[in-house]
């Protein structure tokens, strides 16, 4: 049974759901890094929030680990090439606390218009000062939206609904959807130059890091808000600080912070700074929703290898995983067949999908083939490093579909450029379910491939096969199965060899040695 450890503060549900589907799990919140790093080796899945920092000293020690899960939406405590480089599949729920991101940044919008902590404070002092918050209305104010995705939009819809005129910065956003949203798909130095509020709601990237840094402040309107309820890296705080100070920023409002958790930062204390501790998304039903997500989709992953909402694999939906199964099996083998028979190194992949396979979710399929070839040459791979790791080596990965395919219903053609040559070998099921290797360099054979095999190139001349099995019976090595192609009479044979046990190095020596024979390899398969 898989066993799931639950290192943050999440809703109860998440463990009723990992039970239900069949999956052990362990709560342990508050654990320390070094405590972490002592618990994780026994745990095949992880399912977190913001707390936990799945760092690659904490990847590096959980070798069961298959699958991070973040209730919720940011990943940025999660390591995620490293997760990758390691296999681990990293999932969050990118939905299920949207609304009420987009409910606390509009709520932080009204409490800084209308100065409430400091009024709440002042009036629970017993003060009564009335004249002292003299506040703004956001009816008719122009709203810079940084970021329209999932809670962007949420935020410009309810904006538009209060009658704010809203402008939005996002270099994914279609004409259409901002049509369709009611805003102003704008750039961003206008959306700077004519917001009366603006509010940010993008993911922290490398280009995101300072959006609102020195200069774009200084460029902002004198006496605009800005309200920060994605990450605290997006806006310089410094420069927030001075230009709150010099007046030009007439408040702000942030529930997130450079450093978390903020206990000392330059703006507490500030009379126009709203705070709160990175509560984005915490409401019950928020709470409720992602942790019932990352478990249905981590217990899903780790029972039946559907993929949902991953950052580093192909989704594949619990619908599309029991039909890729057997296609899983036959890539794999197609790669590590390819992988094992490679000696120089690999310069590209060609995968065509025929018939029937061509209708379905193939990146997956390619993902594994990738698996299968690069294993027997590298360590550590699986389906979810395997892309990457092509990538990082400059394999040049190409997949072609083509609904027809003469003698199948399904065939997978897999062909391996390396520096020397250009090998191919298809295979398909038999019977719907049973893989089965077709063709090897354009030479047709039939073959099982099973957990011990000698595969053979040699001229087709008389007395190659008995001189094979003569070897193989003074190495006391049993045949259990045997399988002949050939592409012309006298030209290039093939030949694979079931056996019941491991070949060893000087048997396949002694069969490289014999005439007539080009190439002869143990082959080994799960
Ligand atoms: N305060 C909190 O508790 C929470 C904070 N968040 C934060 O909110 C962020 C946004 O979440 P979603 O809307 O669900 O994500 P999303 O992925 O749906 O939307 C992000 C949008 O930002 C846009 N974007 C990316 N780079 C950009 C750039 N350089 N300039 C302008 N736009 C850019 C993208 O095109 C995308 O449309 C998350 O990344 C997370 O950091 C999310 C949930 C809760
Ligand atoms: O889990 C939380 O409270 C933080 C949520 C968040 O920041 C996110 O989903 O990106």
């Amino acid at each position: 049974m898989p066993k799931v450890l639950v290192s943050d503060k999440l809703s109860p549900s998440a463990v009723a759901v990992f039970k239900e589907r069949g999956v052990d799990v362990d709560v342990k919140t508050g654990l320390t890094p070094e405590e972490l790093l002592e618990v994780i080796g026994a745990y095949d899945g992880l399912a977190i929030r913001s707390a936990t920092k799945v760092t690659a000293q904490v990847l590096e020690k959980a070798h069961r680990l298959k699958v991070v899960g973040r209730a919720g939406i940011g990943v940025d405590n999660v390591d995620v090439p490293e997760a990758t480089q390691r296999g681990v599949v990293v999932m969050n729920t990118p939905y299920g606390n949207a609304i009420t991101t987009a409910e606390h940044a509009i709520a932080m919008m009204f409490a800084l218009a209308r100065q409430i902590p400091e009024a709440n404070a002042s009036t629970h002092a017993g003060k009564w000062e009335k004249s002292r918050f003299m506040g703004v209305e956001l009816t008719g104010k122009v709203l810079g939206v940084i970021g329209c995705g999932n809670i962007g939009s949420i935020v410009a819809e309810r904006a538009v609904g209060l009658r704010m005129r809203v402008i939005a910065f996002d270099p994914f956003l279609s004409a259409e959807r901002a049509v369709d949203l009611g805003v102003e798909k704008v750039e961003l130095d206008e959306l700077i130059g004519r917001a009366d509020i603006i509010t940010l709601h993008t993911p922290l990237t490398d280009k995101t890091r300072g959006i609102l840094d020195a200069d774009a402040i200084s460029r902002m309107k004198p006496g605009v808000r800005i309200v920060n309820c994605a990450r605290g890296g997006l806006v310089d705080e410094a420069a927030l600080k001075a230009a709150l100070e010099s007046g030009h920023v007439a408040g702000a409002a942030l529930d997130v912070f450079a450093e978390e958790p903020a206990k000392d930062n330059p703006l507490f204390g500030m009379a126009n700074v709203v705070c709160t501790p990175h509560l984005g998304a915490s409401t019950s039903e928020a709470q409720e929703n992602v942790a019932i997500q990352v478990a249905e989709q981590i217990s899903d992953f780790l029972t039946s290898g559907a993929v949902t909402n991953a950052l580093n694999m192909p989704a594949l939906s619990a619908e599309d995983a029991p039909r890729l199964r057997p296609y899983m099996k036959l890539c794999e083998q197609l790669g590590s067949f390819a992988g094992q028979i490679t000696e120089t190194s690999l310069k590209g992949v060609r995968i065509e999908y025929q018939g029937d396979v061509a209708n379905l979710n193939t990146t997956p399929l390619t993902a594994v083939i990738l698996q299968g070839l690069l294993s027997p040459l590298l360590d550590s791979v699986n389906m979810v490093n395997a892309p990457v790791i092509a990538k990082s080596r400059d394999i040049e990965v190409k997949q072609t579909k083509s609904e027809s395919c003469e003698n199948y219903h399904s065939l997978i053609r897999l062909e391996v450029i390396t520096e020397r040559q250009t090998r191919s070998v298809e295979g398909s099921l038999f019977g719907g379910t049973l893989p089965r290797l077709v063709r090897i360099n354009d030479i047709p054979v039939e073959a099982e491939l099973a957990p011990n095999m000698i595969y053979m190139v040699n001229e087709d001349t008389p007395g190659i096969i008995g001189r094979l099995g003569s070897a193989l019976a003074e190495a006391g090595i049993n045949i259990a199965s045997f399988h002949l192609g050939r592409q012309t009479v006298g030209g290039q044979a093939i030949c694979l060899v079931q056996v019941d046990g491991p070949v060893s190095a000087p048997v396949i020596e002694s069969l490289n040695a014999m005439p007539h024979v080009l190439m002869a390899r143990p082959l080994t398969f799960n």
